[in-house]
């Protein structure tokens, strides 16, 4: 469980995030939505404990991530909005990530094979050289193959064509049910069918909270 207690942080004058307060269940399938600067991906900071808060507290299974940031992230994968132009091929940055959480080759392979991407065939290149949809692809599938029981996904969507997207989120429903999943979308129309309650941000306020019938 993922609970936030009043968090306020202040960058100069300007509040990014005020009093936000919000509790996630395990399981749950959150969508953050908010305009462009409404704090959103300052939350996720917040939550990944790259960021300290003026005030407030945020545990993740009871974990403070700015106390016990390794203990944390072990409960936590992360894709972020804008991939980092690693010069790392592609086999070398997933035996990184397979060295430092504990997943396997053959799982990031099989979600990889899910997204329709090979991973033998890309395997060598360097992951800076891809397309966006490919990298998007590659740390979706490295943070899906990762034990950990939240993924969060910052616009995970924004570089996958319609096809590509239909596949990932038929991926989420088919293998990762049980897991806490975050999205930051600003359309609630890219994660549809998943998503089980929806949290609007406003000039770093939760300003709206509801929760979302799937059939
Ligand atoms: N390190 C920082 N220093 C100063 N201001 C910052 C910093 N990080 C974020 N901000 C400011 O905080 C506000 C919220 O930014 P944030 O990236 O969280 O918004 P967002 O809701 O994710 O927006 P978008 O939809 O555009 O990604 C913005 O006005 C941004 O300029």
């Amino acid at each position: 469980m993922i609970k936030i207690d009043s968090i306020t942080k202040t960058f100069a004058s300007q509040t990014v995030l005020d009093s936000v307060n919000l509790e996630i269940e395990d399981g749950q399938k959150v969508l953050i939505i908010g305009q462009n600067g409404a704090g959103k991906s300052t939350l996720m900071k917040a939550i990944l404990g790259e960021l300290i808060c003026d005030t407030g507290t945020i545990t993740i299974n009871g974990i403070d991530p700015t106390k016990d940031r390794k203990k944390a992230l072990e409960f936590l994968s992360f894709v972020p909005q804008t991939p980092p132009p690693l010069k790392l091929r592609v086999d070398e940055l997933c035996e990184y990530s397979i060295k430092s959480s504990g997943s396997n080759l053959s799982d990031i392979k099989a979600y990889l094979k899910d997204l329709e991407l090979d991973y033998d065939k890309e395997a060598k290149k360097p992951f800076y050289k891809l397309s966006g949809g490919m990298k998007q692809k590659v740390l979706i599938a490295i943070a899906l193959a990762r034990k950990s029981n939240t993924i969060m996904f910052d616009e995970p969507t924004a570089n996958l064509d319609p096809e590509a997207r239909d596949r990932f989120l038929e991926l989420l429903n088919a293998k990762f049910k049980d897991k806490t999943i975050i999205f930051i979308s600003h359309r609630i129309s890219e994660v549809k069918g998943i998503v089980t309650k929806v949290v609007e941000m406003d000039l770093g306020k939760i300003v709206n909270e509801r929760r979302i019938e799937n059939e």
